[in-house]
């Protein structure tokens, strides 16, 4: 599946936050979208499938294998995100419910979707713990989000994104709340899931570091706007923008730190 991102515009009270980006993102790409704090990355991601604020004003086009999404009934974009695009969230622990268990909450997509009985979702989910290296599959899916660490809880919001087997993954700050160590388990874990399905990924972070073991290109927003895009290699060693410049300026600091 293609996603074509252009002339995405997204405006609160009068104020452009998101300003005329374009990006395509195809078949089995990586692509990041990378910038400081307020930039404009969330509120893009959530823009693509129809989750922007209410207040929000969006323009332009988002286009999914040629399907204009933009100005879509909710309805229609509730049935996408179920299926064809999934997304990753910062906060695990926002994201789940804590009175269900996490097996539930894996398998509630498959209950909704393919009206699997509670058994079968069940045995589902177990095979998507698996997937995801959480230990202990069979034991882990029937306790409550706050008996895990934070690591295990998104290796569970991964495995509910990827349950209904999505074309293309969005992914906003996954491992941004997690320690060092984990955020490296975590998004070798994402890269491999991404490249043994052929999925397609948007990453949105702020760390250039982070970005580097995940993707191959990126698109650098400052305001809103795309300053510099890119294969990562190229921005990381010569970039030309001095939004990119400072990014891998702190990037370097944070290895520096880390190591
Ligand atoms: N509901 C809203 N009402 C008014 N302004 C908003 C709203 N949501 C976001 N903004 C503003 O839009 C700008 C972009 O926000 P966004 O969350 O997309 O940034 P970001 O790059 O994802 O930052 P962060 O890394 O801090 O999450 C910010 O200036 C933010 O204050």
């Amino acid at each position: 599946m293609t996603l074509s991102v252009s002339g995405l515009t997204v405006s609160i009270g009068g104020t452009r936050l998101v300003d005329d980006l374009a990006f395509t993102l195809g078949d089995g790409d990586r692509l990041g979208l990378i910038g400081e704090s307020g930039s404009g990355k969330s509120l893009t991601l959530l823009s693509l499938v129809g989750l922007a604020p209410d207040e929000a004003e969006v323009t332009g086009s988002v286009r999914l294998d040629g399907r204009e999404l933009v100005g879509l009934p909710e309805r229609a974009l509730a049935r996408l995100r179920g299926s064809d695009v999934a997304m990753v969230f910062q906060d695990p622990l926002a994201a789940l419910n804590p009175l269900r268990t996490v097996g539930r909450q894996i398998g509630e997509t498959l209950r909704i979707h393919e009206r699997l009985s509670a058994a079968a979702a069940r045995t589902r989910a177990v095979e998507a713990a698996r997937e995801v290296n959480l230990p202990d599959p069979e034991t882990i899916v029937d306790l409550y989000p706050h008996q895990l660490s934070g690591g295990q809880r998104q290796r569970v919001g991964i495995a509910m994104a990827l349950i209904g087997r999505p074309a293309i993954l969005l992914a906003d700050e996954p491992t941004t709340a997690l320690d060092v160590t984990t955020q490296a388990e975590v998004l070798a874990l994402l890269h491999r899931l991404v490249e043994e399905r052929g999925m397609s990924l948007l990453f949105v972070t702020h760390d250039l570091a982070v970005l580097s073991q995940i993707v191959t290109d990126a698109v650098v927003l400052a305001n809103g706007r795309a300053v510099e895009t890119g294969a990562l290699d190229t921005l990381l060693h010569s970039p030309t923008h001095p939004v990119t410049q400072g990014l891998v300026a702190a990037a370097r600091d944070t290895t520096w730190s880390a190591s």
